[in-house]
Parts: C-alpha cells; structure tokens; sequence
C-alpha cells in the first residue's frame, strides 16, 4: 500500500479520534507530511519502538500501541502457556494512556497484566518482571528523546529489553497484525474488576528499593551531610530516587519546583537529556542558589542520571565516560576493601564506552566484556552468567550515554542505583579532601588521560534518513587511510566482519596513538553519532586530537 492509499484508510479509520483525526484533516495535499507519517511502520531499534506522537503508522499512537502489543501477545502466547505481563510508564504524553490501552489488549489475549498505578522508573519494571515472575513486560516510555516522542520498551521474561533474536520475532509477529482489523481489546475498569489486570502492589516496589540498597557500598562512620540538588525532570525519578538517598542518610535534598512534578510537555527542559546541558539549566541553577555540593538529574523514565559538581570554579558537568570509570574505579575499589569483591569479577560496556575501562578493569583484575551499543546488551551478559549460577560475578555495567548499573537485580539501566553510588562515592572523597574532578584527574594519571566526545548530526524525515543512509554506505565502500591527517591502523565493519557480535550497522576506525572513530546510526533518534576518544600523555593533547576529529566529521556530515 502506498502512503496515499495508507493515509486515506487511516482517515476513514481513525474518525473516533478526535486529536488523531484532526491531525488527518489538517494535514491533507501537504504530500511531505503524509509521506512522513507513512512512509514506513515503527521498528525495533536500539531501546524499542519509538517516534514522534501523531497520526500514521511511522508514528506514535493508540493504533500502533496496540498492533505492537497484539503482536507482542501473538508471541507471548506462542512461546508461554499462561503468559503474564508487567507494564510501566512514564510522565510522557500520552504514557498512561498508551499503558491503559496496552493493558486492556493483553487482557484481551488472555494476558495476566500487573501495571504500576502510577508512574515509575523503567528499572523497577525490569524488576517488577521477575519480583512478579511474568513471561515479559513493557514501558511507555521514550526514555531521553525530546518531548514530542514517545515509545514502547519490550522486556523478556529475564527482565532484560529483548535482544536480536527476540526482537526478529517479535517484530514478525507485529507485522502480521492489521491495527484495524486484528487487534483485541477489552475494557480496561472491566479487566480489573475480572482481575486480569491488577495493579503492583507497594510490596514490590519496597522489594525493589531493598535490591537498589544492596547496591550501598559506603562503610558506617562517613559523613553524608552532602548538599544536593536532585532534578527528575519532571519525569519519573521522584517516585524512588529521593527515597532510596533519604533511606541511605542523604537528606539534605532540594528538588527543582519547576521539574518536580510529572509533566511530559517538559516545560523548562524541551530536551529531558542529561548528556546535554541544556536540561541541567535549571538544576545548575538551583544548585547555585543553595550553593549545593552535586546535582543529580535523571531522565524522564530515570535509568539515565546526568551530574555536575561544585568546583572552585563553578559547576563541572561529569561526562558518561567520566562518570562510568569514577564508578567503575570506585566499585572495584570499594568491594575490595570490603571484602565483597566476587572471584572472577565481570564488568560490561559498550563498544562505543570508552576504553579507559579495560585499563581499569585490568588493574582490579576484573574480566571486562564489550557489547553493542543498547543496555539490554548488558542486561543480557548477566542473564548468562545467571544462567550459569554466576549472576554475583557482575560488579559493574556502564554505557557512555549516562547508563550504570552495579547489580544484578535489575537488568536495564538504573539511574535510582546510580544516583545512590554517585552520592556515596561524592561523600567517600569529600571525607578525603577530593572532589569527584580531583579523582578524575587520578585516574588519568594512573590509566592513561582518555578524553572522547559525542558528535550528533540530526537527519529528519524520510530525506534525513536517505542522507544518512548514503554516508555511511560511502564511508563503509570507501574505507579512509587516513581521518583528518591521522592514520588508520585498522577498522572494523560490524555489518559485515565476524566480530563475534550480532550484525549492527556502525564503523569503527582505529587510528593511530590510541584514538578511535566510531560511526553508527542512532537507533532512538534520526540521528548519525560520532564518537570519538584520544589517549595522548595529557589531557590537553588528547583534547587537540579530539577537536580535529570533530572539525573533520562535521565538513563530512555536511
Ligand atoms: O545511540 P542510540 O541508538 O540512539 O541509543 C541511545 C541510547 O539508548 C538507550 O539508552 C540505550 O540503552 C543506550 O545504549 C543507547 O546509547
């Protein structure tokens, strides 16, 4: 069917919803919008499905909610006998709706449905699924992306987002299903009162905050009287995380006004991402005001957390590969004093992290395992040493994009444990004379002055996604000896070279003294990502390295 014919059936068929169909309506000759609204179905990328809210089958609606979810029960029902289901959401617009809706689908197939009657952090879902032993669970939720997004997050019955094979079938499954024609549904309030779908009781979530507390590290006798700003801007966070520090002694917290409370309009941050700066504004602000010692901000469904720190200077943003090696260095160093260092410990990345890891990993002796970029990555690297009886042995997993996880009791990333960790660690060095910037500067020394960068060159719209399409095929045919006047000892094409890892569309340049190019698509935004990392005798050279690279791959997304 082509976008024409699509639009004109969505038209008759949508005529019930109001926002829907005056999006139709309004968008009628206008041959572009029609054709990005139709030109292709939400597919699984790096974190689920995810796109824009509106009208058309690329988009994010109640009708493209519901054929995932159709299809997502076809599977369920397939593989499980008596399959059960655990849902979550964010403050995201339409969120609950999307959850609600959902729910009543699954129902609909026969589906036991435990949902969260309020919003909550997308790690406790991952945790809801085994505290609840369901066959599989989902989050509305676009996670970082800006306020106009919104998604759906698919997780096994291990707790992890579904990886590649999953995915495949999963995705089959939905695109055999007609959104109009063969999806079931059910009333919601008539579910609950047959008790197919029931709400999560406080009993799991208490279990849940116990497991982020397992996570605590810090011996008895430290000082937390750390002044801290905690911004959940205006997403999920404020249902755990002041909790989870307030129960570890971290009491002096102030909390934003203006990002307080759920909101998915995002009205002070339009980007709720805590990689840029842009979203710590207001955060950095109130931390002036009270002149705070650290500033938390978690990302709308809180299994990302951004921080900076109070120098003589001002505020330091920490980056994710900074903050990654500051935890993973205080982890391993932790649980060695502890006594709770694991025999044969693993740690986790992505091979987009950076790789100041591996020095640190061999350092503490600890077996570090790369991954494709995604947390669920990560998520599925516990889940076979669980297999294995040796789920303890995972200490650490850490991505550049601001994702920690240092337990096994959740398998996504979980800015509630992180936010915990990144508070006791500022007061374990505040009780030295350090500042989390003065460790930095240690670690440097110790393993090697690492310093990368994240360039992102946006590309909207079926032209964007074109465009993107041809740089990288250009980039993969015509491999470059050189980037930027720096030799390339050698790359890695991980669509068609046996890396050991599923197939995956990115480019990874190895160049000469340590520095590295890595080239991939974004699978959550319409995004091309660089990422770049130098490793020079200091910091500054790194950084003269890294600036070249930059000015070069910005002239070759032009
Ligand atoms: O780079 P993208 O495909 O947009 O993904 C952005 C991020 O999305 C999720 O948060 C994943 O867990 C991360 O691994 C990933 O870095």
């Amino acid at each position: 069917m082509n976008c024409m014919d699509s639009y004109q059936l969505w038209i008759e068929k949508t005529a019930g919803e109001a926002e829907l169909a005056e999006e139709l309506t309004a968008i009628n000759g206008d041959s572009a919008a029609i054709e990005d609204r139709f030109y292709k179905e939400l597919e699984f990328g790096t974190g689920g499905l995810r796109g824009v809210l509106g009208a058309g089958t690329n988009r994010m609606n109640v009708f493209t909610v519901s054929k995932a979810t159709q299809g997502y029960s076809n599977y369920l029902n397939q593989q499980f006998e008596k399959p059960s289901v655990a849902i979550g959401y964010d403050s995201r617009i339409h969120s609950d709706d999307f959850a609600r809706a959902a729910a009543a689908v699954f129902a609909a197939n026969g589906i036991q449905v435990h949902i969260y009657d309020h919003l909550m952090p997308t790690p406790a879902l991952s945790f809801a699924v085994r505290d609840l032993h369901c066959s599989g669970g989902i989050v509305l939720t676009a996670s970082h992306n800006p306020a106009k997004y919104n998604g759906y997050k698919v997780y096994g019955a291990d707790g992890c987002q579904i990886t590649t094979e999953a995915a495949k079938a999963i995705q089959t499954a939905i695109n055999e299903v007609d959104p109009f024609d063969d999806v079931k549904r059910t009333d919601f309030e008539l579910a609950m009162e047959n008790g197919i779908i029931n709400y999560i009781g406080e009993d799991t979530i208490d279990r849940y905050q116990a497991a982020v507390s397992t996570a605590s590290l810090l011996p008895e006798g430290i000082d937390k009287n750390v002044a801290i700003v905690y911004t959940p801007l205006n997403g999920a966070g404020i249902s755990c995380v002041p909790r989870c520090l307030k129960e570890h002694g971290f009491t002096n917290i102030t909390i934003p006004d203006e990002q307080k409370n759920p909101d998915g309009h995002f009205p002070t941050c339009p980007y709720p991402n805590p990689e840029v700066r842009e979203a710590l504004k207001v955060g950095l602000r109130w931390a002036e005001k009270t002149q705070s010692d650290l500033l938390l901000a978690t990302d709308p469904d809180c299994d990302r957390v951004g921080a900076a720190v109070k120098t003589t200077s001002g505020y330091t943003l920490i980056s994710g590969n900074q903050m990654g090696v500051l935890l993973f260095d205080f982890v391993c160093k932790m649980r060695q004093a502890n006594g709770t260092m694991p025999k044969n410990p693993v740690a986790v990345k992505t091979i987009v992290t950076t790789p100041m890891a591996a020095k640190i990993a061999e350092h503490y002796g600890v077996q570090l395992i790369d991954v494709l970029t995604g947390f669920k990555f990560i998520g599925e690297q516990i889940g076979l040493l669980e297999k294995k009886g040796e789920a303890d042995r995972y200490i650490f997993g850490f991505e550049e994009s601001y994702g920690y996880l240092s337990g096994s009791f959740v398998r996504d990333k979980d800015a509630v444990n992180a936010s915990l960790l990144i508070c006791e660690m500022f007061a374990w060095y505040k009780s030295q004379g350090k500042s989390l910037v003065d460790v930095l500067e240690e670690l440097y020394q110790e393993y090697g002055c690492y310093e990368s960068k994240l360039l992102s060159f946006q590309f909207e719209g079926a032209d964007g996604f074109a465009k993107m399409q041809s740089l990288m095929t250009e980039l993969r045919t015509n491999r470059p000896a050189e980037l930027a006047g720096i030799a390339v000892e050698c790359s890695i094409d991980y669509l068609n070279d046996d890396t050991g890892l599923p197939k995956s569309n990115v480019l990874r340049f190895f160049l000469k003294n340590g520095a590295e190019a890595v080239v991939r698509p974004s699978g959550t935004e319409p995004k091309l990502k660089v990422y770049l990392t130098a490793a020079e005798k200091d910091i500054t050279a790194s950084q003269i390295v890294i600036h070249t690279l930059k000015e070069f791959f910005e002239q070759w997304a032009r």
